[in-house]
């Protein structure tokens, strides 16, 4: 084990983008910065300012601690102490991608600090474990990853023991949620250059625990197909080159409708689906970030990132987001700003 400290900066992250229920992830240039620290003597000390300061717990509950405790479970052993300090920015519970953030971080900041760490614990096998605690993969993928990404789970074609994941909930507490016979996958896909968002976010939070609840078991086939079209077309009007912007935000448009989830989700959050109407109506592709609250807004160009600013309302923050090339372990396409850092 090394004693670090290391740097980790995770980006946040928008899922399902409209039609891409559980799939869909785009990474976002927003940045938690946290520091882990590996220390001889027993014991735990958390700091958190920013987002979250005086309101998550600073003990083993703290999300990004479990995450830490369950890379070193799967990395072959804790450490005596630990030290950790966040510095966050990615807003909690408004469907920005905060709990991926925090569980990205944990288990990159464990494999960087263990001797051999991505040797046991390779790419994939990170985000099989991110997955396993954050119960779907839409968002853990683009915070490890990057850029745009499809997820999906399916049956582990090295069987249910495959070393480095957890095989069931230990007595910590530290989750595992998805069955122990299905592994997370992600395709990592680059936007072109043109696509940014815009992020509305409210002051009231909704937990995403709260707002799966509201989901029908069932759900007409006519509204499956309708969401597996638009999420084709989603995909080509993030990535196809040598579209005109006119031609892009119309794609976008279109390949940004649903109606899998947020509908059923509306009336849990009345303002943010009052908000998509009117932006919509005005040309632009907006839906719910994640789970909601958050509304989300793609956009082709400064013009339209200057207009849609100009819909928030009064008391909503509003970001305008580039899409983050790299995640918090890295990714394949342009890095802005410095990514991970070992600190002296
Ligand atoms: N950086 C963090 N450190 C510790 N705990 C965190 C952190 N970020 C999120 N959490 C925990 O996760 C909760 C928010 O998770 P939740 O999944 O409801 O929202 P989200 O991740 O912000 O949104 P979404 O999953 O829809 O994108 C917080 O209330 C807190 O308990
Ligand atoms: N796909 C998940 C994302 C949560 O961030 C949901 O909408 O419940």
């Amino acid at each position: 084990m090394r004693p670090g400290p290391v740097t980790v900066r995770p980006p946040a992250t928008s899922a399902n983008l409209g039609p891409g229920f559980d799939a869909f992830g785009l990474a976002l240039e927003l940045r938690d910065e946290v520091v882990v620290e590996a220390l001889p003597e027993p014991g735990l000390t958390v700091e958190v300012f920013g987002e979250g300061a005086g309101d998550v717990p600073l003990d083993e509950r703290h999300l990004l601690v479990r995450a830490l405790r369950a890379g070193f479970d799967a990395l072959g052993g804790q450490p005596a102490g630990l030290r950790v300090t966040c510095r966050n920015r990615i807003p909690h519970g408004r469907g920005l991608g905060s709990s991926s953030a925090a569980i990205c971080a944990g288990l990159t900041a464990a494999r960087d600090l263990a001797d051999g760490g991505a040797l046991v614990l390779d790419d994939d096998a990170l985000l099989d474990l991110a997955n396993r605690i954050e119960g779907h993969p839409d968002n853990v993928a683009p915070a490890l990853r990057g850029g745009l990404t499809i997820a999906w789970t399916q049956q582990d074609p090295d069987g249910p023991r495959r070393a480095g994941a957890p095989q069931k909930p230990d007595p910590a507490g530290h989750t595992v949620r998805q069955p122990e016979h299905m592994r997370a996958f992600a395709l990592r896909l680059d936007p072109v250059p043109q696509v940014a968002a815009v992020a509305f976010v409210p002051p009231n939070r909704l937990a995403t625990e709260v707002a799966r609840g509201l989901l029908p078991d069932m759900v007409p086939h006519r509204d499956a197909a309708f969401n597996a079209g638009r999420a084709a077309l989603l995909t080509a009007a993030l990535t196809a080159p040598g579209l005109s912007a006119h031609h892009r935000a119309e794609l976008l448009h279109a390949g940004t409708r649903d109606r899998l989830h947020q509908g059923y989700r509306a009336a849990a959050m009345p303002d943010s689906a009052a908000l998509i109407r009117r932006l919509r109506a005005e040309g632009f592709a907006a839906f719910v970030s994640g789970a909601g609250p958050t509304v989300l807004a793609l956009t082709v160009g400064p013009e339209w990132e200057q207009k849609a600013v100009g819909y928030a309302p009064p008391d909503w923050d509003v970001m305008v987001l580039t899409v983050a090339g790299a995640g918090t372990a890295g990714g394949a396409g342009p890095v802005s700003g410095a990514v991970r850092a070992d600190t002296p």
